[in-house]
């Protein structure tokens, strides 16, 4: 394998949720303000160690899932499943396969806690030499097999025992391999992607899971996740972030991730917008995580002329593996021109992308310094940004 393994994820969504019951497929359906699907598919989409992100969906649920989703660099166009988990894993698996990663994960669109401590490690076990690795947690109560009349047949020792969850990890090939065999030998029903790499004859190995990392199927499950989610979330924390750049000779500026045509350009490193400046060093803040200086010196050649969506996407990456939120967003920035309001609803457009929040939590506000100071000169411009974020409570 590379020295830095080229990594996929699969998201299957492709399911009814009929136990779950409430009237749309489960995973679109709400929990804490978005649709079951966003939260694990958001801790997939701020994970830096994967270069793909493939969700597998149901034929119909197209606008469904429009709805549900925010784009972003990693995430690939949606192929439909099928009948069943498996044959949706294989459909996934072929639409990797024109351009195959080293090593793939599989992960349920309804295990919304899925951690970045989760993905980290089922990709380490399977880049140190396994080829099949699947998270999984002692079991606490005694298990009992059972006949079709319900009269124990057996009970299995607990201490072997493995409640086994996703996100499950594989070596591509293999695991491609064992779901065509399986396909093609009749096996229809297996219901995890490690079941089908022990038909196929590998080894699987492993790792530990959290009991958090629930997949929710019963409706009970949903107003457990509620509460969880509600409750769970209480360390709010506010940091707040300035920027400034002098005008130069040029025709635009970058304001919120925007081009904006203008008579001045601005000195900078990078591209100098001082509004993703502004609010990235805000996130950071309400982390207690340095400054955008820390992450990105300006003395790094890499950055010169660096696009800040990466910054303000790097600042989201921190705050999403501590398992945070963004809560709130609230920009303003300060110059006589170019005028901010025509470019308003792009600026909150692009930020809310990066983010991966809805617009309702992205606000941008301008303001002129009536001619005084070094902003009232046209000297050059300045955005203030105030972050607010939810941490899971201590
Ligand atoms: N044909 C299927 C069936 C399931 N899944 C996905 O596999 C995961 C685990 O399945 P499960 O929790 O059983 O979901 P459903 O099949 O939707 O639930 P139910 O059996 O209650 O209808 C879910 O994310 C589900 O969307 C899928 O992609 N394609
Ligand atoms: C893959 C899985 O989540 C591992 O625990 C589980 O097997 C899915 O089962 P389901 O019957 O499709 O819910």
């Amino acid at each position: 394998m590379r020295s830095k393994p080229h990594v996929a994820a699969i998201v299957v969504a492709a399911g009814r949720g009929l136990r779950a019951g409430g009237g749309r497929p489960k995973q679109y359906r709400m929990l804490a303000g978005r649709p079951l699907l966003s939260h694990a598919l958001r801790t997939f989409q701020h994970h830096d160690g994967l270069s793909q992100l493939l969700v597998v969906i149901g034929a119909g649920d197209e606008d469904l899932y429009g709805a549900a989703v925010t784009l972003s660099a990693t995430l690939l166009p949606p192929v439909t499943g099928g009948e069943t988990r498996q044959a949706s894993v294989l459909a996934g698996l072929e639409a990797l396969a024109a351009t195959p990663p080293d090593i793939v994960l599989v992960h349920d669109a309804a295990r919304p806690f899925v951690s970045a401590r989760l993905i980290d490690d089922a990709i380490a076990t399977v880049a140190t030499g396994a080829v099949a690795a699947v998270p999984g947690t002692a079991v606490v109560d005694t298990i009992k097999t059972v006949d079709a009349d319900g009269r124990v047949v057996g009970t299995p020792e607990r201490a072997a025992l493995r409640a086994v969850q996703t996100p499950q990890a594989f070596a591509f090939p293999a695991l491609l391999d064992a779901h065509r065999r399986a396909a093609a030998a009749g096996i229809v029903g297996l219901t995890d992607d490690a079941s089908v790499m022990e038909w196929a004859g590998h080894p699987v190995t492993v790792f530990p899971g959290e009991s958090g990392n629930v997949k929710l199927t019963l409706p009970e499950d949903f107003d457990a996740a509620k509460r969880r989610m509600q409750t769970a979330m209480n360390d709010v924390r506010v940091g707040q972030g300035y920027d400034v750049h002098a005008f130069t000779e040029g025709d635009h500026v970058w304001l919120g991730g925007i081009r904006i045509a203008h008579d001045r350009g601005v000195l900078a490193h990078s591209d100098g917008d001082v509004v993703l400046h502004a609010a990235t060093d805000a996130i950071l803040g309400a982390l207690a995580d340095g400054d955008i200086g820390t992450h990105f010196p300006p003395s790094d050649p890499q950055w010169r002329g660096a696009s800040s969506d990466r910054f303000l996407a790097h600042a989201a990456g921190l705050l999403a593996a501590r398992g945070g939120r963004l809560a709130m967003l609230d920009v303003t920035v300060v110059c006589e021109a170019p005028r901010v309001g025509p470019h308003r609803e792009a600026m909150r457009e692009r930020m809310a992308a990066i983010l991966g929040v809805g617009t309702d939590r992205i606000a941008v506000k301008a303001t002129t310094s009536e001619k005084m100071g070094f902003t009232g000169r046209r000297e050059g411009l300045a955005a203030l940004a105030v972050a607010t974020v939810r941490l899971p409570g201590q």
